[in-house]
């Protein structure tokens, strides 16, 4: 049994994407959220179980995901060490959690795992990174890992990187909705429809973040590649680089990364 501690839009994601992906069936989810609105729409949806309290849900379930917001963490994993037991397993995806202050918190009660999700995960495109600092032995780790499987790429990162981690998938999916968004502002400025516009540039982002996995040419080669001489796409290079345009996009990534690092203090 699964259960989840707030299933708000991180949780929430993980959740839809475990059981659109049939990683887990829904007759297996438990969750507990203060907000019973959002229980109560997510088993209209997907027939999942309620339950009425953290304490239940431990009592219930042999693996829990805490995906309340960091500054809930502290009282909500005061109510877990009450009832925890030894092999019970606890994932928190709670940013500035590190593995080793849920141990603090929980007094070394059950098996803590830190890991770092993004909202992709509701259509199985997430990154999911695992700090490499945890209690599970090899199967469990296993158990986990084959659990997230179906929300996207599971990744195994140093507990010192996962900041830095943080900084680019847990934080990005907003900055590059924004980067689609304001696509999609320019064509209707330059007289598309919205819908079309939304459409061909989430298609144009997508594309290329496959093109860059799947052919393995390096970033810069792939922009080359659009760039005729004098011609159109050039324009936007130069536009862009007059703005600062990659040097804004790694201040952004440094600030997140710093944040999550003051975060974890
Ligand atoms: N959003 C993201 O992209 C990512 C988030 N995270 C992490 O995921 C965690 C959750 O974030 P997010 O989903 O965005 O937050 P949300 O606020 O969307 O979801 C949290 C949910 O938990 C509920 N809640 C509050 N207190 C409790 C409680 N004591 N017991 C049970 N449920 C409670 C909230 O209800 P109410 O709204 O009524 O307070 C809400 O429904 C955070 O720790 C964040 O750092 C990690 C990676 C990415
Ligand atoms: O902004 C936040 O704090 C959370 C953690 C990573 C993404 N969202």
């Amino acid at each position: 049994m699964i259960g989840f501690i707030g299933i708000g839009n991180m949780g929430g994601a993980i959740l839809k994407g475990m059981i659109n992906s049939n990683t887990v069936q829904a007759s297996n989810i438990y969750v507990f959220d203060v907000d019973k609105t959002k229980m109560e729409d997510l088993k209209k949806e997907y027939n999942i179980n309620m339950i009425e309290n953290t304490s239940k849900l431990v009592e219930t379930c042999n693996i829990m995901i805490l995906a309340v917001k960091p500054h809930i963490c502290e009282k909500v994993l005061g109510e877990i060490k009450q009832c925890i037991k030894p092999k019970q397993i606890l994932i928190s995806i709670a940013a500035g959690w590190s593995t080793a202050k849920l141990r603090v918190a929980l007094e070394h009660k059950g098996k803590v795992i830190s890991v770092m999700p993004n909202t992709p995960a509701i259509v199985g495109a997430g990154v999911i990174a695992l700090s490499k600092d945890h209690d599970l032995d090899i199967s469990e780790l296993e158990e986990v890992k084959a659990l997230l499987k179906g929300n996207g790429l599971v990744v195994m990162v140093e507990e010192e990187k996962m900041a830095a981690t943080t900084g680019i998938s847990g934080t990005m999916p907003a900055c590059v909705a924004m980067y689609i968004e304001a696509l999609t502002d320019a064509g209707v400025s330059n007289g598309l429809s919205r819908d079309f516009a939304l459409q061909i540039a989430a298609q144009t982002v997508m594309g290329t973040a496959k093109m860059v996995l799947e052919t393995k040419t390096h970033p810069a080669i792939l922009k080359d590649q659009v760039c005729t001489p004098a011609g159109i796409t050039i324009e936007a290079v130069v536009a862009l680089e007059e703005d600062g345009f990659r040097g804004t996009v790694i201040r952004s990534v440094n600030r997140c990364t710093q944040k999550c690092l003051d975060m974890l203090k």
